[in-house]
């Protein structure tokens, strides 16, 4: 009992002061990556009704999704992405308009997942969604975005895979799979479980060359040239519309001049489900895990009763905190810069000075332990503090530069 009031339960976890302001530097670096695209905030409820997120283009399977139920018996679920709020915002408040719109948030999401994947059940995004453009110019600014986001916060070794959710539905087309296999097959694919992928392919009897195709997915991986190599493996429409419209895209990556940061993975099937066109994940050394996902997804705002295309990526901010850590990437982040102790009667006079001083933009403490001062210099250093400023009376104020130690009194006249 005593155990669970003490512990935070799997998967989530507390963030302490040092780390919680790195966190705050690194989203405030994203966003302002974001706005100088466009793109304006939008903030949605944290939890919604289930039917959000359930409907025929999902998110991910609902039993990975924290239900609940509200006063009503409806029921309401912690979002496990927000991607499907933006949409429905999208078609509910601004279904008159036709031109584009450029959306950004910063939220916590919430998925239920397996212990075993090793990732946090409640985590923080810092997304882009763009809509109402189906243009690869679109497509290529998003994946732009993800990388001066990256390269913002200090990142420089990463990745983004992109694949095209199309390819991998022309080919399933043109092997003639029936679509009730097509999510099991994804499943697999993604896990890059090629053993279950045979046997699911031996049992249902496809065709040697459709199978051999299938099983050739994850050799599609690494530069531009595997899209031309991919193209002589089908004849789908489908599957070579969408490796063209990737060509495309890297051309205008060439553009944006950050070709360097991109990679392919044509075997890349995403667990979300309404991803229609590119797909895309990012990549970084020191976590297993994917710091951005994101893609094409036209189909999704049609669930709410408007249809539009549109793109857009999440960048999972504490998996970037893990890598930055790991990589030893310094992030600079601001500190308390005075401590300041007073008398009874110096009180009135140091309040005001202390309030003056913040004012101007420092940030003072007061301290709160008795006036010894070798206990405050102790406490100031422990805590990152940059001096102290002792008031003796009201003419005379003792400072301490907690870096070198120095010390000297000073009238108080002179501070200002
Ligand atoms: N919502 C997706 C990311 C995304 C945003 N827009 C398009 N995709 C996710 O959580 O993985």
């Amino acid at each position: 009992m005593r155990d669970k009031q003490l512990h935070t339960p799997e998967g989530v976890r507390d963030i302490h002061c040092n780390e919680a302001l790195k966190k705050h530097e690194i989203q405030r670096r994203i966003m302002a990556v974001f706005h100088h695209y466009g793109f304006l905030d939008v903030q949605t409820p944290t939890f919604e009704y289930i039917d959000v997120f359930s409907h025929d283009s999902g998110t991910i399977d609902i039993k990975n999704m924290y239900k609940f139920f509200d006063s009503d018996g409806n029921i309401l679920v912690m979002r496990p992405d927000i991607t499907p709020s933006v949409a429905r915002m999208m078609a509910t408040g601004y279904h008159h308009e036709n031109t584009p719109k450029r959306f950004c948030y910063l939220g916590n999401a919430f998925r239920n997942i397996e212990s075993y994947q090793l990732k946090l059940r409640e985590f923080t995004q810092a997304g882009v969604e763009l809509i109402g453009i189906d243009s690869e110019d679109a497509d290529a600014e998003i994946i732009a975005i993800v990388i001066q986001s990256l390269l913002a916060v200090g990142l420089k070794d990463f990745q983004i895979d992109i694949g095209q959710a199309g390819f991998f539905k022309g080919l399933l087309e043109e092997a003639g799979l029936d679509s009730k296999y097509e999510e099991e097959l994804r499943m697999l694919i993604d896990q890059k479980n090629y053993i279950a992928v045979e046997e699911l392919l031996d049992s249902l009897e496809l065709d040697q060359a459709h199978k051999k195709v299938l099983l050739d997915l994850p050799k599609f991986f690494g530069d531009v040239k595997v899209i031309e190599q991919a193209k002589s493996t089908t004849m789908n429409k489908k599957a070579l519309a969408a490796l063209d419209r990737l060509e495309r895209i890297y051309n205008i990556l060439c553009d944006y001049k950050v070709e360097q940061y991109i990679s392919f993975d044509l075997g890349m099937v995403s667990q979300i489900n309404y991803y229609t066109g590119i797909v895309f994940r990012g990549y970084t050394f020191g976590t297993g895990v994917s710091i951005v996902d994101g893609g094409r997804y036209d189909t999704l705002l049609q669930e709410f009763g408007h249809s539009a295309p549109a793109v857009g990526f999440a960048i999972i901010v504490d998996e970037v905190m893990n890598s930055i850590e790991r990589q030893h990437i310094e992030i600079d982040v601001p500190s308390t810069d005075t401590l300041l102790l007073y008398n009874l009667k110096s009180r009135t006079m140091a309040i005001s000075i202390a309030d003056r001083m913040r004012r101007e933009g420092m940030r003072i403490e007061i301290g709160m332990l008795d006036r010894d001062l070798e206990e405050n210099i102790a406490y100031g250093k422990k805590n990152h503090i940059g001096g102290i400023m002792n008031f003796l009376s009201l003419d005379e104020v003792e400072l301490v530069n907690l870096e070198t130690e120095e010390r000297n009194t000073v009238d108080v006249k002179s501070l200002f």
